[in-house]
């Protein structure tokens, strides 16, 4: 029977640092990101994919204040969606195009999703994820001033702002994910950590204005599909302990207790790899296997040669 995974695609498989996020640097990327994915399809995997949109969704929501005084403003949770649509247009269009030269014969279908979370998480009072472009220090005070939004440093690069991120409970959709896995589809789901929803006392739900983490949600995608793997695609080959020191040192096959023992020892920084480490650490719990890994080398890395891999042992 084939093995299930799911994949969060970091932020690089759509837009690199320092690119303008136009819509050929964008499809450019996701192109060769596809062609990757192509080549775990070649393995006999379910493929679920997730994916970012923290810069795509900041200027989305920008290009809705700019533009207020002639159309009509939509709330995040909108945005998201937005984001979602479009970013799951591209990939599935480059899929297919993979698919097709690689003479595979999956089809692909990306699903809009809705993500619930809690009204009362305590991230609404606190906001800390970043999205759309990087802003000087100067830029950041100033734009705190005169529009009132909150601003924080992002891992040395600079100046972003930063909106709710609460944690994903639920993720809509999952029973026919499977279905369509079942059908030999490549499913496009919980893109941008899906679009955030809460659920009322009498059981309806609506949007709420956040942006939810794409690892998170990839992770709890990942429990809701009983998925074998969790994979999370990123910029760098492996964890290091000793991260960027003279000392650094690569984390190939790790138990998950070892992986607890470094996170607790703080190896794991806030907002990059710490919350990447969280997630593989609670799925690798169930007795399951997560990988973090660069993109380019996934294939070889869900065959075990590569990439950091942590398990329950
Ligand atoms: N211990 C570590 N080992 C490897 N990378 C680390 C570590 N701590 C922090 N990082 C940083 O985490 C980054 C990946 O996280 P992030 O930028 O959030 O990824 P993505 O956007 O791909 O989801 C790497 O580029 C690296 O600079
Ligand atoms: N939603 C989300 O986690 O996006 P990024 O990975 O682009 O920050």
């Amino acid at each position: 029977m084939a093995k299930r995974v799911v994949i969060a695609l970091g932020g690089n498989a759509i837009l690199r640092p320092n690119q303008e996020a136009t819509f050929d640097n964008q499809m450019h990327n996701i192109k060769m990101s596809a062609e990757l994915i192509a080549k775990i399809e070649k393995l006999d995997y379910e493929i679920v994919v997730t994916h970012g949109n923290g810069p795509q969704v900041g200027n989305i929501l920008r290009q809705n204040e700019e533009a207020k005084a002639f159309v009509p403003q939509m709330p995040l949770d909108v945005c998201s969606a937005e984001s979602q649509g479009f970013i799951g247009y591209m990939m599935e269009q480059s899929l297919k195009n993979a698919l097709h030269e690689e003479e595979l014969t999956s089809s692909v279908l990306t699903l809009l999703t809705q993500t619930e979370v809690s009204p009362d998480d305590p991230a609404f009072d606190n906001p800390t994820k970043p999205i759309g472009v990087f802003y000087s220090e100067d830029e950041a005070e100033l734009l705190s001033e005169e529009k009132g939004w909150v601003m924080m440093e992002d891992a040395g690069r600079g100046y972003r702002r930063v909106v709710p991120s609460p944690q994903p409970q639920k993720i809509h959709g999952v029973e026919s994910i499977l279905k369509l896995l079942k059908q030999n589809t490549i499913v496009i789901a919980g893109g941008g950590g899906g679009i955030p929803v809460v659920r009322n006392k009498i059981g309806q739900i609506s949007g709420i204005e956040a942006v939810i983490d794409k690892d998170r949600t990839g992770k709890k995608l990942a429990e809701q599909l009983d998925a074998d793997v969790f994979m999370m695609l990123t910029d760098v080959s492996n964890v290091y302990i000793n991260y960027g020191k003279p000392n650094q040192e690569k984390l190939e096959e790790i138990s998950v207790l070892k992986a607890k023992q470094y996170l607790d020892e703080g190896q794991f920084a806030d907002g990059s790899m710490g919350p990447k480490m969280e997630a593989a650490i609670d799925f690798a719990l169930q007795g399951k296997k997560a990988i973090i890994c660069s993109l380019d080398q996934a294939a070889e890395a869900l065959s075990g040669f590569a990439g950091t891999r942590i398990v329950n042992i």
